[in-house]
Formats: structure tokens, C-alpha cells, sequence
């Protein structure tokens, strides 16, 4: 497979989608609370890009928020929406911003549309970081904390940390404003456009 490096962004790119990079959807991946959305948000405006959350595009879909979803449909019928959802996003649009929820990138196919179509920035906050900072701000509307120790959501942050390292490139989180944290996804993207893709 031949495929791109950049060492310093360990930015590996598939060349054999003939989707050129400038088009390429960018798509933020990691654990809930990492940041995706508001980053996404925050990359989508300094493009100039639209920016879709799969989970706010589930919720406008169904007049439900995803805690409503979660326990009117229970989770299975919410993974099987969410994959659909981004495999027809990875597969019919380009040029857009996409904030995956934390767990849809642990479904086989959602990952191999992602990398196959887009590229793919995975959001990294170390678990302390996570549970000092984060879990607060999240704990009360994301379903899949609810009833569960700490000690279980450390053991799913870990559990789902093999599929995160399946990406393009890597944000190390810790420490940065969600600003600087966009700077640097801008920064990394447009380099590699201007290296790999020059005089578009
Ligand atoms: N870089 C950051 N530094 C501090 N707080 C952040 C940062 N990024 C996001 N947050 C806060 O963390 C919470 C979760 O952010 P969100 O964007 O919803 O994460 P995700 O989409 O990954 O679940 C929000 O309250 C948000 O304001
Ligand atoms: O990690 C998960 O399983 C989930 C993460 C959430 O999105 P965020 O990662 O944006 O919080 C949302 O999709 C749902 O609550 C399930
Ligand atoms: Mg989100």
C-alpha cells in the first residue's frame, strides 16, 4: 500500500481514494469530553468549512437528544444510526468538518470509511487529565457514564485507545485551549496540503 508520511504530525495519508486532500473530509475522533466537538467547530471556522456533529445530526434526525435515544431505542439502535449516518457522510461529501461521537470509531466499518475517505485527527487527553477536568463537565449527558464506576469508564478510556491509534494524524490535548488545539490541526492540515498537493 503506498501511502504518505509526515514524520512530524504522524500524518500517514491512503492514496489510493482518488478523493484529492484538499477535498477530503477532516473527521475528529477520541474519548467523550476530549474536545471534538467544540474543536471541530473551532477548525470548521478557520476553514471556512461547514462542520457537522454526528451526534447533533442524529439528534436533529430524530426531534430526540441522545440520551432520549439511548433509552427509548437503547444503544445498539443508536451505534447502528450513528454508522450509517457517517459511512454515507464519508462516502457522498467532501470538504466538510466531521466530530464523530467517542464510540463510533470502535465499529470496524466506521473506521475503514474514515480512513479510506477522510482524514483522520485523533484527539488525545491522558486519562488523569480526562477525569480531573472533563468527567465533570460531561457526566450528567453522556449516557454511556451513566451507572458506571470510575473504575469502569477507566477501563472503557483504555479499552477504546487500540482503535484511536488508528488514525492519520495525532493532537496531543494536554494542556491546550481548544483554540491552540484547532491552530495546530489548521496548521498540520494545511501543510500537508501545500507539501503533497501544491499549486491548487
Ligand atoms: N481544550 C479544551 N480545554 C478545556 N475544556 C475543553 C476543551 N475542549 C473542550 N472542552 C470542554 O469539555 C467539554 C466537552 O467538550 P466537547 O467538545 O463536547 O467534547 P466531545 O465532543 O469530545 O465529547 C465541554 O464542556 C467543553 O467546553
Ligand atoms: O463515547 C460514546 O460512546 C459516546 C459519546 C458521545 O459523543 P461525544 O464523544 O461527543 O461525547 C455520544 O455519541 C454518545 O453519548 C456515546
Ligand atoms: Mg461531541
Amino acid at each position: 500500500m503506498s501511502c504518505w508520511l509526515k514524520e512530524k504530525g504522524e500524518f500517514i495519508v491512503n492514496r489510493q481514494t482518488a478523493i484529492p486532500l484538499r477535498e477530503r473530509n477532516i473527521i475528529l475522533i477520541g474519548f467523550m469530553g476530549a474536545g471534538k466537538t467544540t474543536i471541530g467547530q473551532l477548525v470548521a471556522k478557520k476553514l471556512y468549512r461547514d462542520f457537522i456533529d454526528v451526534d447533533a445530526e442524529i439528534e436533529r434526525r430524530h426531534g430526540m437528544s441522545i440520551s432520549e435515544i439511548f433509552a427509548q431505542k437503547g444503544e445498539a439502535y443508536f451505534r447502528k444510526v450513528e454508522r450509517e449516518i457517517i459511512i454515507d457522510l464519508c462516502t457522498k461529501t467532501r470538504l466538510k468538518i466531521l466530530s464523530l461521537g467517542g464510540g463510533a470509531y470502535l465499529q470496524e466499518e466506521v473506521r475503514r470509511a474514515c480512513l479510506a475517505h477522510g482524514i483522520v485527527f485523533f484527539l488525545d487527553l491522558s486519562w488523569d487529565q480526562w477525569k480531573e477536568e472533563r468527567l465533570p463537565l460531561i457526566v450528567d449527558s453522556r449516557p454511556v457514564l451513566k451507572n458506571k464506576t470510575l473504575e469502569e469508564v477507566e477501563q472503557l478510556f483504555f479499552q477504546r485507545q487500540s482503535a484511536y491509534a488508528l488514525h492519520h494524524s495525532r493532537v496531543v490535548l494536554n494542556e491546550l485551549e481548544a483554540e491552540q488545539a484547532a491552530e495546530q490541526i489548521v496548521g498540520s492540515i494545511k501543510w500537508t496540503w501545500d507539501v503533497y498537493e501544491p499549486n491548487r
